[in-house]
């Protein structure tokens, strides 16, 4: 199959900052990936280089089979950047009619393509009155001028409400099941390993790691957390029971790494005339995170 997106130890320097050190990626058509990273891991300069907006050093980029830029990619990408601007004045529709014309389509699509990132309704009113969500949408609707292929996304939900939010993953989920690929980035870390296929983390320009939160999870190998409620009375006799655990004013926490996590869990089972109920937290999306965006000396 041929890859929406490749990226073959690519590396960017500005000046005396390195943005982008040995990056490889692949995106495959239909495919949802999210590009996390504190501010200054390099996924804008990667985005621009995908859009073909500035060079790089060296690596190979390849887009929907072309060079970034060229007529093939610049004709199926669609760029949504984080603060999309347009004008106060121009209603939605005849903004969107604006843009169809630059593409060279036919004005008349305005309509459906509004109606399609929820705008119909607002369409005949100016964007000036238009909430950040519904600016956000208009963008959008921009983006999907065209039938893109691959969707380039920076911080797309930034200033987004909960319902919007969901409309718009849910937007995405249908362009992806139509066979489009999603490179967003996101500081939303529990929005996007729910809404999309693979997360990839970049740390001082490395890919530090890509997966699903379960391989992540795995590769992470972080601590599990435990929470074991004792009986009326027994919290002393938990205590004991427990000496490597903590007290506070519900129960007992510890933690204990994965590979022993049956084994604890059966000691607890073996206290149940003390032990009524025990809760295992799992390290979070946030501590994942963590972990891989510090490991570079963060
Ligand atoms: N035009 C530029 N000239 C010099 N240095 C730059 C330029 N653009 C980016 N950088 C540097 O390159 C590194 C990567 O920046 P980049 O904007 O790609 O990060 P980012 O992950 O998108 O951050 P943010 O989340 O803040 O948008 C940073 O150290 C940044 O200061």
């Amino acid at each position: 199959m041929t890859q929406s997106l490749t990226l073959s130890q690519l590396t960017k320097s500005y000046q005396d900052t390195q943005a982008l050190r040995d990056v490889s990626l692949d995106v495959a058509p239909g495919e949802r990936v999210a590009l996390l990273g504190h501010n200054g891991a390099g996924k804008s300069t990667l985005m621009k280089i995908v859009l073909g907006l500035i060079p790089y050093d060296s690596g190979e980029v390849r887009v929907l089979g072309g060079a970034p830029g060229s007529g093939a990619a610049r004709a199926g990408v669609a760029y949504l950047p984080e603060n999309a601007a347009f004008h106060p004045a121009l209603t939605g529709l005849e903004q969107i009619r604006y843009y169809l014309r630059l593409r060279g389509q036919p004005a008349r699509l305005a309509g459906d393509l509004l109606e399609r990132v929820g705008l119909g309704d607002a369409a005949k009113r100016r964007i000036g009155t238009y909430s950040k969500g519904m600016r956000q949408r208009v963008g959008l609707a921009q983006a999907l001028i065209g039938k893109p292929r691959l969707l380039v996304l920076d911080e797309p939900t930034s200033g987004l409400d909960p319902v919007s939010r969901r409309d718009f993953y849910a937007l995405l989920d249908d362009l992806a099941a139509e066979g489009a690929s999603v490179l967003l980035s996101s500081h939303a870390l529990t929005e996007v390993e729910a809404r999309t296929d693979r997360l990839v983390i970049l740390s001082r320009g490395r890919l530090v790691t890509q997966g699903s939160l379960g391989d992540l999870r795995r590769q992470a190998n972080l601590p599990i957390a435990l929470h074991v409620v004792p009986h009326e009375g027994q919290g002393a006799q938990l205590a004991d029971a427990l000496p490597e655990g903590r007290m506070n004013g519900t129960g007992l926490h510890l933690s204990c790494a994965q590979d022993e996590k049956l084994t604890t869990l059966s000691r607890i089972a073996g206290l149940s005339r003390i032990v009524r109920d025990v809760d295992v937290i799992p390290p979070s999306l946030e501590d994942i995170y963590s972990h891989f965006s510090r490991r570079d000396g963060q």
